[in-house]
């Protein structure tokens, strides 16, 4: 119940939030035009009654029309007020969420599944609450309107209230059949989000060629349909229920509002009701019922909307809470010592066993480290603990003494450069796709929202012809440039019209994009030329080098993972990670003096080229 109410109350303030003014004028409108439909009955009823010799016409002429006009000028006014007031409470609504989501400081609210699911339906449904003080006000409306008619109703015979009393009967099954409903889908979100991944696998161009050579679009398909089954089953019998409910309360109504009608009859035959009592009753038992359609109507989307603002305000509690871990000290501006892990271990959220345990090395200010190992032994873990996505669950992170913990994680990242085997494409034009290696120098699109809190730190004046050469030249990306048809300021990727490049293309304008950054702190390299062959590895990792000069300068660390040992040679120094563990460090020389199992790898490597 406690939640409900914390729901409603977010609610009312979201839309508060989007204009106090409109939000008022939307609800004045409401309960005025709820008062003027009843009022034209009772006109009616003053002028048939004045027909028959009783009262004065114009008196009830005077009612109907006023009646009419209000009930016109608030439906005119009141529609241009709600598209106002449901524009500002959807952009509000949107923003809010894609803040939410992107705001942490980590990546790891993405994977716990409860904020996962929550996020999905928030953002599936938002725009339910454009319309809250459309639905608040119209429920009050309709309260009005039956405590009108009530009072309307009773004047003429207190047995008549029955009508409205089972106007509330239809309304607890609107609300009991709503209830069901909004838990079948609460209880079926897992299978929404499975599907809507299965829906992202299909239909994504990039997965074409593999869903096709494998034949899986059949077994995908089916897939698909089976998530909606186990997602729709449950929707659909609450949604039934709901509707056999409602339709066993409209009948009862109807044959109540048959009886309500004989028995007026019989009133004004035995002279205890006048015609313009009989007219009343026509006119407002059907009211009643339409009052009670729109009442359960709005309870109905009450409920859904209450369900939503929840989420939000889940969301905003959760989330906010993680916003909390963000540091608000800056980045030295060179190295002088180090980055060092001192006894990190790390689980990912949700999962059991710790991917890193008890990690503890040193990274010279300066130097160029590989990560070496196995697969899953924990090489981009500890990339990512580097680059904050995660903070460790035990140990720290301390960068030239200082907890990473207290830097603030904007300030830090804006010092890291990163190339990844997973790249994104960004399909921009390819100035804009390298320039995004340091978006404070690109201008234009990605510059902050107003009022939003920047991610973007300026370092620093816009980019020359020269910086892009050099990134260029350093990514190996001179040839993909050069075939362009307007090179630079050509635009990337078919879907918006532009040239669709290769694979090993993008990853190079990828490469690119990862030299343009100045003075990092940080250069993490998570194998980033994965598809590129070894001598081209090799030779990208020499430019990478030439080109850290000034990484150097400022004590810039190079973070190299690969699993070509012949690139990690030249490496200042070699961490090998065996299962979360590190297990063997050094140079290449000492690792190989060792004989250890870089050492066995390596020989076994080396035999293959041989
Ligand atoms: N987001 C995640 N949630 C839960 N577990 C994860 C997540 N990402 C990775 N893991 C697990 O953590 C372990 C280490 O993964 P990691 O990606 O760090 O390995 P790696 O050494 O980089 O492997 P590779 O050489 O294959 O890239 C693996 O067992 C993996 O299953």
């Amino acid at each position: 119940m406690r939640e409900r109410w914390d729901s409603l109350v977010a609610l009312v303030r979201i839309t508060v939030a989007a204009s106090p003014w409109l939000a008022a004028t939307e609800l004045l409108l409401v309960v005025v035009m709820a008062v003027a439909g009843p009022l034209q009955a009772y006109g009616v009823a003053r002028i048939v009654n004045a027909v028959t010799g009783q009262g004065s016409v114009t008196a009830g002429a005077i009612i109907l029309f006023g009646a009419l006009a209000v009930a016109f000028g608030g439906l005119v006014l009141s529609d241009a007020v709600r598209h106002r007031l449901e524009d500002g409470i959807e952009i509000g609504l949107q923003s809010e969420l894609l803040d939410l989501a992107t705001k942490p400081p980590g990546i790891g609210h993405h994977e716990q599944p409860e904020i996962a699911d929550r996020l999905g339906a928030a953002r599936e449904e938002f725009r339910r609450l454009k319309g809250t003080a459309g639905t608040i006000g119209s429920g009050l409306a309709v309260l009005i309107t039956t405590a009108t008619v009530l009072v309307l109703l009773a004047g003429i015979h207190p047995l008549l209230l029955t009508l409205p009393l089972l106007g509330v009967l239809r309304l607890w099954a609107s609300a009991y059949g709503a209830r069901q409903f909004r838990h079948a889908i609460t209880v079926t979100m897992e299978y929404n989000r499975r599907q809507a991944k299965l829906l992202d696998v299909v239909s994504h161009p990039g997965h074409g060629l593999e869903v096709r050579a494998f034949g899986l679009r059949g077994m995908l398909t089916d897939k698909i349909a089976e998530q909606f089954r186990l997602q729709n089953g449950p929707r659909w019998r609450a949604r039934r229920q709901g509707h056999l409910l409602e339709i066993a309360a409209r009948v009862l109504f109807g044959l109540a509002y048959g009886a309500a009608i004989v028995f007026v009859l019989w009133l004004a035959r035995a002279g205890r009701a006048t015609p313009g009592d009989v007219t009343m009753v026509m006119l407002l038992a059907p009211q009643t019922d339409q009052a009670a359609q729109r009442l359960s109507d709005s309870v109905r989307v009450l409920i859904a909307m209450l369900d939503v603002a929840g989420h939000i305000q889940w969301l905003r509690r959760h989330l906010g809470h993680q916003v909390a871990w963000a540091g608000a000290e800056e980045p030295p501006t060179t190295l002088r010592h180090g980055i060092e892990l001192r006894n990190v271990s790390f689980a990912y959220p949700a999962a059991e066993r710790p991917v890193l345990r008890d990690l503890s090395v040193y990274l010279p200010a300066g130097s160029t480290v590989a990560l070496v190992g196995d697969n899953g032994a924990g090489k981009t873990t500890m990339v990512k603990l580097l680059a904050r996505l995660y903070d460790p669950t035990d140990g720290s992170i301390l960068v030239d003494g200082a907890d990473l913990r207290a830097i603030n994680h904007q300030a830090w990242r804006s010092r890291i450069s990163a190339g990844f085997q997973d790249f994104v494409r960004y399909e921009y034009t390819a100035r804009e796709a390298i320039g995004l290696g340091e978006p404070s120098r690109l201008g234009g699109p990605t510059q902050p929202r107003a009022g939003a809190e920047s991610e973007v730190r300026t370092s620093g004046d816009a980019f020359t012809d020269d910086s892009y050469d050099a990134a260029i030249d350093a990514g190996d990306a001179r040839a993909v440039i050069d075939r362009l048809p307007d090179g630079l300021d050509t635009r990337l990727g078919k879907r918006f019209g532009g040239t669709q490049l290769s694979g090993g293309q993008w990853q190079r304008l990828a490469l690119a994009r990862a030299f343009m950054r100045e003075r990092p702190l940080l250069v993490l390299l998570d194998e980033p030329a994965a598809a590129l062959d070894p001598e081209t590895e090799h030779a990208l990792l020499d430019r990478f080098n030439a080109a850290s000069t000034a990484t150097r300068e400022t004590g810039g660390i190079t973070l190299l993972v690969s699993h070509r040992l012949s690139t990690v040679r030249m490496a200042d120094l070699i961490l090998v990670f065996e299962n979360g563990e590190l297990t063997e460090s050094g140079s290449h020389e000492d690792l190989m003096a060792t004989g250890g199992s870089y050492a066995e790898l390596f020989e076994l490597q080396a035999s293959a080229y041989r």
